[in-house]
């Protein structure tokens, strides 16, 4: 069978060396284009060298067109806006997306549900197996526990991360609210600061902690009249995050145009 031919969007990054690295380690795919933003110290130098896996023959470049005409898929873990342009070319190229970037707002969110009419796109603020896994957890328990039960998201990470609450946290919140029958808008409760007045019954709430090297800590915790359920989830490595999203794009080579989640991937819809 043929290798699934993938860019790495996003190539210089935390994740898009990781992705490189998976990508060399993972049988079924192989890597073809490697991106990075104008202006970046990376254009012109080989992937493979830059992430470490040896000479990879795939230089880095700021013109994904071309890129893309030649590729099956595209991996993107990059920013809100970068992502809506990847998900535009990758659209008009017919290849999968698959895009683990967080901090994404409505507009982009409603960008990438047009460019999903045209290509097969798997969104998920976390590729990894246990985080989905917990998600169904959350789902789960919250659908059991009446408001007695108030629900609090804690996430933790390295210095670096730009957006808050994580991706992860408000998939956790939104698995949540699902179990729970409600709408997350509705009801969290994020930056609590000052006076801030009791808990409202029924709010789902986060908290952000940011320092150091942590790849990615969360728990979902339900706080009730003298008990407290804690389930967590800790990142050791950035490698599940990327394995997953090599999975996610085999997974999507030949499936119609949609809106994918990793849930979808991993067959965890209950
Ligand atoms: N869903 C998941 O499982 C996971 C999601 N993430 C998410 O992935 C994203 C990236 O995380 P991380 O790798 O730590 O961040 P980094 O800042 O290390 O990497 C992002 C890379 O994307 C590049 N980039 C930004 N805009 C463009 C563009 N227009 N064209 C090409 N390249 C661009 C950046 O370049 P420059 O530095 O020049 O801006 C940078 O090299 C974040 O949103 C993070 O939350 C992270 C881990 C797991
Ligand atoms: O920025 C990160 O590093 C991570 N981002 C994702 C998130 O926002 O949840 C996933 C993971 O926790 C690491």
């Amino acid at each position: 069978m043929t290798e699934m031919r993938l860019v790495v969007v996003g190539a210089a990054g935390r994740m898009g060396r990781m992705l490189i690295r998976t990508i060399h380690d993972m049988p079924g795919a192989t890597l073809c284009g490697a991106i990075e933003r104008e202006g970046s110290i990376a254009l012109g130098q080989d992937a493979g060298l830059l992430a470490g896996t040896g000479k990879a023959n795939v230089v880095i470049t700021d013109d994904p067109l071309p890129v893309f005409a030649k590729a099956d898929g595209v991996l993107d873990f990059t920013s809100p806006d970068a992502t809506v342009a990847f998900a535009g070319l990758a659209a008009q190229a017919r290849i999968v997306h698959v895009v683990g970037t967080t901090g994404l707002e409505d507009e982009h969110l409603a960008a990438l549900d047009a460019a999903a009419r045209h290509a097969v796109i798997v969104r998920s603020g976390n590729m990894s197996l246990g985080v989905n896994l917990l998600a169904a957890l959350v789902r789960r328990v919250a659908r059991t526990l009446d408001e007695d039960f108030d629900i609090e998201i804690v996430e933790m990470h390295h210095r670096m991360k730009v957006d808050a609450p994580s991706g992860t946290a408000l998939m956790l919140g939104e698995a949540a609210a699902q179990g729970r029958g409600v709408s997350l808008k509705d009801h969290s409760e994020r930056g609590r600061d000052g006076i801030t007045g009791a808990r409202k019954p029924g709010a789902i709430g986060f908290a952000s902690l940011r320092g150091g090297t942590v790849v990615g800590e969360h728990s979902a915790i339900f706080a009730g009249p003298s008990e407290r359920i804690v389930l967590s989830h800790a990142a050791e490595d950035r490698g599940i995050f990327a394995r997953g999203a090599v999975k996610a794009a085999l997974w999507g080579k030949g499936r119609k145009p949609g809106l994918y989640s990793m849930a979808d991937v991993l067959g965890l819809d209950d």
